[in-house]
């Protein structure tokens, strides 16, 4: 039998980074391909939270090169407030360490755990320090260090830090290096394109081993920070509450206003009188049994749901359809954004949006973008509570197949905003089934569901009438052939007849009598906006109107009109001359426009 001496000479604490050291897949870094991504995405998400704080407009550089056969430099380098030089080791070197964690507000990072463990992760993997660069504005130089994390103190160890001349004015680089692989190079992109979807005011450039691709912002305006609550009355536990009240100085109603959200006077007094406790009572004085009463009644008592538009900054329908449209072209898009509701007193908006056609691939399973906390999810799809909310939707009843998930050229887009997102684990890869959470997912998706059945049915009646409308044109020319033949009379112009029927923008010319016309007709239901090119020997000096331009290439004259027609407009040209060469109409899709030369 081993003494229990024995047993107590083994037994010792564990620091938190020798736990995360041993357990780093609990990060997100079970393998070299994904420490890549989980890197990047720790460090633009800290960018990003950086920037949404000192309100300015995020601009972001990721950067991945090769070092060695398996080693890789990854940088990201932002435009933030800086960090304090007496906080960067701290920041980067030491685990659970962030300005978040105590915060009850939408925010990306929430453990302080991120960025310190890809620290830990490439000490882990090649033994070399993290290297940061920081600034907190123009009048301050910036400070560089290199740092380790002691694992089994879970402290920072400085190996360098000096002062130096940065060309940022204010901001943040972070250059780590450990051994992976660029197997994962298209999730990666795929990451930094969905980022940039959902944070459609932040420019983002990666230079993935000398490949530049640049994400840019479609909107100017900066997002307004989140402003951070007080905790709610609902969603307090035993724990909580009894550490909150120990700190505490006031009576048990002072405290109950003061330290929760939407608790007013009279609400106190009712919690109070259901818990059976005096007013006047000192709150750190409280025995457990009555801490545990004064909690039962802080649950008990309805209080309204927490102030949603402070602390919580949702994307908008607006925002979220540009950012989908600049990222993947779609001929449908709706985006809808629910009113903010509370599960277990944290509050939390969804906001969702479909989008069919276009180059999304026709094939296989609609694609799904999962997002909490402007965030993208990319692991996990399979124990997502948004996964799970999209196989409930009855998609076959708003024109999609579907096998479980929906199938076809769709893309469905989930967001989750919430001062604390539940996520199944501290990789944040996927959201916890809470019932609250599904009730507003699935309600969102069955509302752009009705979008995209209405959309997919006024599609299917315009392809009909397009389909009957080209069958008849088919046979109009042959038409007008018999009956010139049988009138005997010239053959007409059918094109404008065509034209009006399938309701097309048509340009024609024709010259008479040394008289160049070019007409353009617009027989769409809207305005068009075109640019027309007639290249041809003729100068057309006495042209009306002018061209906007002329080019002279090579004794040929390239001239140059830009127009815009309403709906049923026509608009011409003439000028003297032998009307020989070519026409084209650019601006306007092939399958919308008619291009007929009378003179070839
Ligand atoms: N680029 C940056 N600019 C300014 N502050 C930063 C930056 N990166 C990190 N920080 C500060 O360092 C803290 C710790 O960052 P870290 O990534 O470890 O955790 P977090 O983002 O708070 O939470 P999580 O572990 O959930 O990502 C942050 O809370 C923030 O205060």
């Amino acid at each position: 039998m081993v003494l229990a001496e024995d047993l107590a000479k083994q037994q010792r604490s564990i620091s938190v980074a020798e736990f995360f050291e041993k357990n780093k897949h609990l990060l997100g870094f079970d393998s070299p391909t994904r420490g890549i991504i989980t890197t990047i995405k720790e460090a633009v998400d800290n960018a990003l939270d950086a920037c949404e704080e000192a309100e300015v407009l995020p601009d972001i550089f990721v950067g991945i090169r090769k070092v060695d056969a398996e080693v890789y430099r990854i940088t990201v380098e932002d435009n933030g407030p800086g960090i304090v030089p007496e906080n960067v080791p701290l920041v980067f070197g030491k685990l659970l360490y962030g300005s978040r964690f105590h915060q009850i507000r939408q925010s990306r990072g929430q453990q302080g755990i991120g960025i310190s463990a890809a620290v830990l992760y490439a000490q882990l993997t090649t033994g070399t320090p993290a290297r940061v660069v920081s600034r907190t504005g123009a009048k301050a130089l910036a400070h560089r260090f290199e740092l380790m994390i002691k694992t089994e103190t879970n402290e920072p160890e400085i190996v360098s830090h000096e002062e130096i001349d940065w060309d940022r004015t204010h901001g943040t680089r972070i250059e780590i290096q450990f051994k992976s692989t660029l197997a994962a190079k298209k999730r990666l992109v795929d990451y930094l394109r969905l980022t940039a979807i959902v944070n459609p005011h932040a420019r983002i450039t990666a230079d993935i081993d000398g490949e530049v691709t640049t994400f840019e912002r479609v909107t100017s305006e900066v997002p307004p920070c989140p402003k951070s609550i007080l905790p709610h009355p609902h969603g307090i536990e035993f724990g909580a509450l009894k550490r909150i009240a120990a700190a505490s100085t006031g009576t048990v109603d002072e405290f109950l206003v003061g330290s929760f959200s939407r608790v007013g006077k009279k609400t106190a007094d009712e919690m109070i009188a259901l818990a059976k406790l005096k007013p006047s009572r000192k709150v750190n004085k409280l025995e457990s049994d009555e801490l545990k009463r004064l909690l039962d009644a802080m649950q008990a008592v309805k209080v309204p749901a927490p102030p949603a538009q402070q602390c919580l900054s949702p994307i908008g329908e607006d925002l979220i359809c540009k950012g989908l449209e600049k990222e993947i072209q779609l001929d449908f898009i709706k985006a809808r954004t629910r009113p903010s509701t509370v599960y277990g007193g944290h509050s939390f908006i969804i906001e969702a949006a479909i989008g069919y056609g276009g180059k999304i691939p026709p094939e296989g399973n609609a694609q799904i973008f999962r997002f909490a906390n402007r965030v993208p999810l990319l692991y996990q799809q399979g124990a997502c509570a948004i996964t799970n909310c999209v196989s409930q939707v009855n998609w076959k009843s708003y024109g999609l197949s579907q096998q479980g998930l929906p199938t076809g050229p769709a893309l469905i887009m989930v967001h989750v905003a919430s001062t604390n997102v539940p996520f199944t684990s501290e990789s944040k890869d996927a959201v916890a089934s809470i019932p609250e959470i599904e009730r507003e997912v699935v309600l969102v998706l069955q509302e752009l569901g009705r979008e995209l059945k209405s959309y997919l049915s006024r599609r299917d009646k315009k392809k009909q009438q397009d389909d009957r409308a080209r069958a008849i044109c088919s046979i109009i020319p042959e038409i007008a052939v018999k009956v010139s033949e049988i009138v005997e009379l010239p053959l007409v112009d059918t094109s404008p007849i065509e034209g009006k029927i399938m309701r097309k923008i048509v340009a024609k010319k024709r010259t008479n009598n040394g008289q160049v016309h070019i007409d353009v007709n617009n027989y769409t239901a809207r305005e068009v906006t075109f640019v027309l090119y007639n290249l041809s020997r003729d100068a057309a000096a006495d042209a009306d109107p002018r061209p906007d331009f002329v080019d002279d290439i090579d004794g040929e004259y390239n001239k140059v009109w830009r127009c815009t027609l309403g709906a049923g407009e026509a608009w011409q040209v003439v000028y003297t001359g032998a009307g020989d060469g070519s026409l084209d109409l650019r601006g306007v899709e092939d399958g919308m426009k008619v291009v007929v030369d009378l003179d070839v």
